[in-house]
């Protein structure tokens, strides 16, 4: 943080960074895997910041946690359970307990500190962590995932950036595991990066989800403190007849999620659809 400006440097997007106004440091501590920092922005409220890299703010979450959950849960029938591998701040348990056909939500993070600091600085988010259908696990997803085989309706992966704790979590081995723990139907997302900075990566992890998953589809949000303002999500299929950009449902109480927006989510510019729906090297 210099002169009061807390700035998003990474060699993740190179010559670029948010920058956002500090109005108070609230907490930093190194926790067994990373960096957690969280203060009090002057226009965005708390954030949260892991080894460096922006991943929640007050202001904007919503656009993030909707759509990485509402893209599976909606092109699902009748999602009853459903595992959370990452997102600690509780986000995404948050709205998946909007729908209705939800029983039970896992959460399974690596770093106890992220879950910790959320319910102190991150009310909002971690608003469901006390209700009844929720159970927590801290751990490694990798250990998690084969002792949960066919058990979840959807999974969604709500990790951090392909470096550091959630590298693992954006190769083949990862998804193997999460296709086995989905039920017949099951549907995934995956927290997916952005077209403008991550192509070639998104275009792997389609080929790689394309192989394991009936359906694999990667759609678009825009969030403001994000590095490029906007965010990608990997939505996936056991269900061969799925279409992605056909919701069965509206989600009530949303700010950012409705029916045409998750439609319009998976519609790319050119240079996005070309590289990841045709595999073409632009
Ligand atoms: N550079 C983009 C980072 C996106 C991060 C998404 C995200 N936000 C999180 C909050 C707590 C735990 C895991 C999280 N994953």
């Amino acid at each position: 943080i210099v002169d009061g400006w807390f700035r998003e440097i990474s060699p993740q997007w190179p010559g670029e960074a948010m920058t956002l106004k500090v109005k108070k440091i609230l907490h930093h501590e190194k926790s067994l895997f990373q960096d957690v920092l969280v203060f009090e922005s002057e226009t965005y409220g708390n954030v949260l910041v892991l080894d460096g890299a922006i991943q929640v703010t007050e202001r904007d979450e919503f656009s993030y946690q909707e759509m990485i959950t509402h893209l599976p849960m909606c092109s699902h029938p009748n999602p009853e359970h459903v595992l959370v591998i990452g997102g600690g701040d509780g986000g995404v348990i948050r709205e998946a307990l909007k729908h209705k056909s939800v029983k039970k939500v896992t959460l399974c993070d690596i770093d106890e500190a992220v879950i910790r600091v959320s319910k102190q600085f991150l009310p909002t988010l971690s608003v469901c962590y006390d209700d009844p259908r929720v159970e927590v696990f801290i751990g490694d997803g990798f250990k998690f995932l084969p002792e949960h085989k066919n058990e979840y309706d959807v999974v969604i992966t709500d990790s951090s950036d392909p470096v550091g704790p959630a590298a693992a979590l954006f190769e083949a081995p990862y998804f193997s595991l999460l296709h086995d723990a989905l039920k017949e139907g099951g549907h995934m997302s995956t927290q997916g990066e952005s077209i403008w900075l991550h192509l070639p990566l998104i275009q792997e992890l389609r080929e790689t989800t394309k192989k394991i998953f009936a359906v694999a589809e990667y759609a678009t949000s825009t969030i403001p403190t994000y590095p490029s303002g906007s965010m990608g999500f990997l939505v996936c299929s056991k269900e061969p007849t799925r279409q992605m950009d056909k919701p069965l449902r509206e989600v009530p109480n949303c700010i950012y999620y409705n029916s045409e927006v998750h439609k319009a989510a998976f519609v790319l510019p050119e240079f996005g659809r070309a590289m990841i729906q045709e595999g073409k090297n632009i």
